[in-house]
């Protein structure tokens, strides 16, 4: 016999967290995609709006989906949630197959028990906070003395335990959101779904509250999946950001390296700007690739994941950050490109000029303390090879310098 066999209860439930492995449930996605496809039949034809797409969402993971308008975002959120019926795929949640084409399954959106945050707060004007945010817990008809203690809880958890017996439409903007996200609480979803919830908000409420909703997932250990068009909200608050684009997945990834490694073009230019150059592979050694492109030859270094070979076509980006200015005494030979200043912003902690290089192109820089440049100045820009992105191919018509 073990010594847990003979063990009062409460001591095999602490020597078994002590030594908790995750079971298989906890290893296994809050949220899976496979194959998802939504066409929509419109008078003007079809429109392919989700293009086979399928990721995963931890559980506990921030998961955004980021991209323009009309790139698919709130299609696939309104899948999950059973608002959209998808034309083909499946969709999984906790395991269990909320969604299939193939099976002819489709659960409605209360069998889902996922909680919910749109962009309008969708709250009851007749009712006061504490009876919209109790709402969901008296339509499961739970005893009264829970639904005071729950309700009452998620209040204190958002500051708004004040205004309780308050009118909801009587509050502000950013605290009608916070309603409207104690609500998805307070049913305590292990998924909750956010479709821009912060679009109503002015700038400084909205890093308030996006920063409110981080705290709370990750002290309660919730799983979201979040869409927004705001890639800085993307990066603020995600663990891992989606960037979509007319339906398709175009890199995925945590914020820090989608900025600084974007996988695709299109993704290096959404997520943050990005200088964009169509280049040929001339040479390479064992550090570098040496690229021709439009404003001259540049060193890019080697990944260990390039594709590309010697005499290929490429696509390259950089940060308008890393776009280095030098004054031409002090510029060394290699990888420096002499312009000159066409125009300066001085736009607060750092400045935007915009330089005119010898072969005709325009290009951004980025720099600290750079408001004494002055329009029509000598600079020689300097790009460090590290921070060249390659991109194999070629990008579509008009996104690129030639
Ligand atoms: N009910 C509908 N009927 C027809 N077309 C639709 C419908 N809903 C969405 N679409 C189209 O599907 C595509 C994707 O729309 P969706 O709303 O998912 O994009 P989005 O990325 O969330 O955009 P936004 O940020 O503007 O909300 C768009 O071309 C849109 O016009």
């Amino acid at each position: 016999m073990t010594a847990t066999q003979s063990a009062p209860l409460a001591e095999v439930a602490q020597a078994v967290n002590e030594v908790r492995v995750p079971s298989a449930p906890e290893l296994a996605p809050m949220v899976s995609i496979v194959d998802l496809h939504k066409h929509y039949r419109t008078a003007e034809g079809d429109v392919h709006a989700v293009r086979g797409i399928s990721f995963d969402v931890a559980r506990g993971e921030f998961v955004t989906l980021l991209g323009p308008s009309g790139c698919g975002k709130t299609t696939i959120l309104r899948s999950v949630a059973g608002l959209e019926t998808p034309t083909s795929g499946e969709i999984f949640i906790n395991q269990r197959v909320v969604f299939s084409s193939g099976r002819r399954i489709r659960l409605t959106p209360a069998q889902r028990q996922i909680g919910m945050v749109f962009q309008s707060y969708a709250i009851w004007p007749h009712m006061s906070v504490f009876d919209n945010v109790a709402y969901p817990l008296r339509r499961r008809k739970l005893p009264k003395a829970e639904i005071t203690a729950r309700t009452t809880e998620v209040l204190e958890m958002l500051g708004l335990a004040h205004a309780a017996k308050r009118s909801a439409t009587k509050l502000s903007g950013g605290q009608q959101q916070r309603v409207a996200v104690a609500r998805a609480l307070v049913s305590r979803a292990e998924l909750i779904l956010f479709d821009e919830p912060l679009s109503n908000l002015d700038a400084k409420l909205r890093k308030e509250v996006r920063q409110e909703i981080r705290d709370l997932q990750q002290r309660l250990g919730i799983t979201v999946l979040y869409v927004t068009h705001d890639q800085e909200e993307a990066m603020a608050v995600s663990d891992r950001i989606l960037v979509l684009e007319s339906g398709e997945i175009k890199d995925q990834g945590p914020p820090a390296r989608v900025y600084s490694r974007p996988t695709d073009v299109f993704a290096a230019n959404f997520v943050g700007e990005s200088e964009t150059l169509d280049g040929t592979v001339v040479d390479a050694d064992d550090d570098h690739w040496l690229v021709q492109t439009g404003i001259g030859r540049l060193q890019v270094a080697r990944q260990p994941h390039d594709t590309v070979r010697v005499s290929e076509t490429v696509v390259l980006t950089v940060r308008p950050e890393h776009l280095q200015l030098w004054e031409p005494a002090a510029a060394t030979r290699t990888q420096t490109i002499p312009g000159s200043v066409r125009s300066a912003s001085f736009l607060g902690p750092f400045a935007e000029l915009v330089v005119e290089l010898e072969s005709g192109h325009l290009v951004t820089a980025r720099v600290s303390g750079g408001a004494g440049a002055a329009p029509g100045a000598p600079v020689h820009v300097r790009i460090e090879p590290h921070h060249v992105v390659l991109h194999a191919g070629r990008t579509p018509a008009g996104q690129a310098s030639q």
